[in-house]
């Protein structure tokens, strides 16, 4: 980015009393005191050059009281370049020229060490794509020991990130993390697998003190079971060795807790659970200092929002941070969430809505269902390369296929609402562990759900919208892993083709130029009926 442009940005969007400030500036850049002397009378010429001399201060002092007026705004916490300042005026007695002078020298430090914090953040920021929008962002991380030197982190909780191997923070940690522990509510927007759950967790094992009483302090809502018991679980690993309570809103606890007995620091629960505790079991949520929508977007979706709404008025304390995560976040739903969020910062990590950039990724025609079922089998007997998941736009869907693939020579499993929270849980930890090589799976598992050692994904039917298919294909390709995604089309998805082949344009895969040339679509969802995935000729 040219100089002025990484200036103006930075400098964008403040606000500073110039006319009470502009002598101040105008002395300390010039780095001279005004003699408290009486003036003489000037002659004619020396009021001319004067003259032209006093336009061009004027005038350089105008950019500069511009330029510092800036400054005052991407601000280093604790850090203010005009901090005492106020109240003083030009006719200073001459006893106090010296002071002044001083107090000059200390505000020219301050104010190029300020220069210098903002160049580095910026620096930071350029280096790992890192995009923000909102007033008084403070720097990025540089490294994990940060958090103790700059925030007065816990070592042993950095200890544990370490001990996990985790050596870096990824560029989402390094923005978000700061952003929460300095109070600031945040929307982040960040690639499937590139750490977003360490990113809102960490600030809350940060600011809450274990085991403390007085009520929850904290509420992470997921979309799906899975996701909230496995963030329980990071969240346990990241807090190892320290007492906090987290807590997994289960069925059981939800429609039977006895929640003014309960001691629980973090809750992590699916919004229908936490809200129907709130109402049937006098679940308060007044204490609540954090609230963390994971997966914002889907939880933002209809059908959702009157539950986050009825949760966001029962977390009802007045300093509360909110934060929001995902790797979509549209446009609309950015806006919903606004009218929640107070003074949010927006975060966003390459480009808004797009795929991870470590996933290669190809549209297949198959033509027909009875296409689609023969080329699944004979990208298996090419490679097979485990763990594999494949995604269907149903749970019937998810059993057909089952069923045929038990007569093949894979070790596959499957995975959907029907099945109860134990098997689903099975059917995870069977993958996880490669007891299974291929999991066929409905949206339950599409978001937020962590399996390290994906390989391959392999759409079998086309993804509803943009959006299912970035997260869909995210299940590989995380944490700094290669991955591969494959997705089936037939004649009937080619109208739908274009909105994911711009996913695909924009992380850098090839897209058959006819596929380019589609019609773009004004409608963002679509499914099609489709006929039963069958190897037997139809019955009728
Ligand atoms: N700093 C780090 N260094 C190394 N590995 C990390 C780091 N942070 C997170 N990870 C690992 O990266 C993987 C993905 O992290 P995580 O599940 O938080 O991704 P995510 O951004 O939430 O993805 P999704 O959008 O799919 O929910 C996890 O296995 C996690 O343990």
């Amino acid at each position: 980015m040219e100089t002025s442009k990484l200036s103006s940005s930075l400098f964008a969007g403040t606000h500073f009393n110039r006319k009470r400030f502009a002598s101040d500036f105008a002395r300390f850049h010039q780095g001279q005191t005004p003699s408290p002397a009486a003036p003489s009378v000037p002659s004619p010429e020396k009021k001319r050059k004067r003259k032209s001399g006093k336009a061009k201060a004027k005038k350089n002092k105008k950019k500069r009281a511009e330029a510092a007026s800036a400054l005052s705004s991407d601000v280093v916490e604790g850090f203010n370049v005009f901090k005492g300042l106020e109240g003083k005026n030009d006719e200073l007695p001459s006893e106090k020229v010296e002071i002044r002078k001083d107090e000059d020298l200390v505000a020219v430090r301050r104010r190029k060490e300020v220069e210098r914090e903002i160049e580095r953040a910026a620096v930071l920021r350029k280096r790992f794509d890192l995009h923000i929008a909102g007033q008084n962002v403070p720097a990025p991380l540089e490294s994990f020991e940060e958090l103790i030197s700059r925030y007065g982190c816990d070592s042993y909780l950095v200890g544990n990130l370490s001990k996990l191997g985790f050596k870096e923070p990824t560029p989402i940690q390094r923005q978000a993390i700061p952003i929460l522990l300095s109070g600031r509510e945040c929307f982040a927007c960040a690639p499937t697998g590139s750490g977003k759950t360490l990113a809102f967790l960490f600030p809350l094992l940060m600011k809450i003190k274990p085991g403390s009483k007085g009520g929850v302090k904290a509420v992470i809502l997921c979309p799906t079971r899975e996701l909230a018991a496995q963030t329980v679980r990071e969240c346990k690993k990241f807090a190892k060795g320290r007492k906090y309570f987290i807590k997994l809103m289960t069925k059981d606890l939800s429609k039977s807790g006895n929640f003014k007995d309960m001691h629980c620091d973090i809750l992590v629960s699916t919004p229908l659970r936490l809200d129907h505790a709130v109402k049937k079991r006098d679940l308060d949520l007044s204490s609540v200092e954090y609230l963390v929508l994971d997966e914002s977007d889907k939880l933002f979706e209809l059908g959702f929002v009157e539950v986050i709404d009825s949760v966001v008025e029962a977390c009802s304390n007045p300093s509360i941070i909110r934060s929001l995560f995902s790797a979509t976040l549209p446009d609309s739903i950015e806006a919903l969430a606004r009218t929640i969020m107070h003074d949010a910062i927006r975060v966003i990590v390459g480009r808004k809505n797009s795929a991870s950039s470590l996933i290669k990724q190809k549209l297949i025609f198959a033509g027909t269902e009875r296409g689609k079922l023969l080329a699944l089998r004979q990208s298996f007997q090419e490679s097979l390369n485990p763990p594999v998941l494949i995604f269907v736009q149903s749970k019937e869907r998810a059993k057909e296929l089952y069923k045929e693939l038990a007569f093949d020579d894979v070790r596959a499993d499957v995975i959907h609402a029907d099945l109860n929270e134990q098997q689903r849980q099975d059917a995870v930890d069977n993958l996880r562990a490669g007891k299974t090589w291929v999991l066929i799976a409905t949206e339950v598992i599409a978001r937020g759900m962590d399996f390290k050692g994906v390989n391959c994904v392999i759409n079998y039917d086309f993804p509803e919208s943009a959006a299912a298919y970035i997260h869909r294909i995210g299940r590989c390709g995380r944490a700094g892993r290669s991955g591969e995604a494959i997705t089936f089309f037939t004649e009937e998805d080619k109208p739908f083709l274009r909105n994911i082949a711009n996913v695909l344009v924009s992380s850098g895969c090839e897209v058959p130029s006819w596929i380019m040339a589609l019609p773009k679509l004004k409608r963002k969802k679509h499914r099609v009926d489709r006929d039963p995935i069958s190897t037997l000729p139809n019955e009728d």
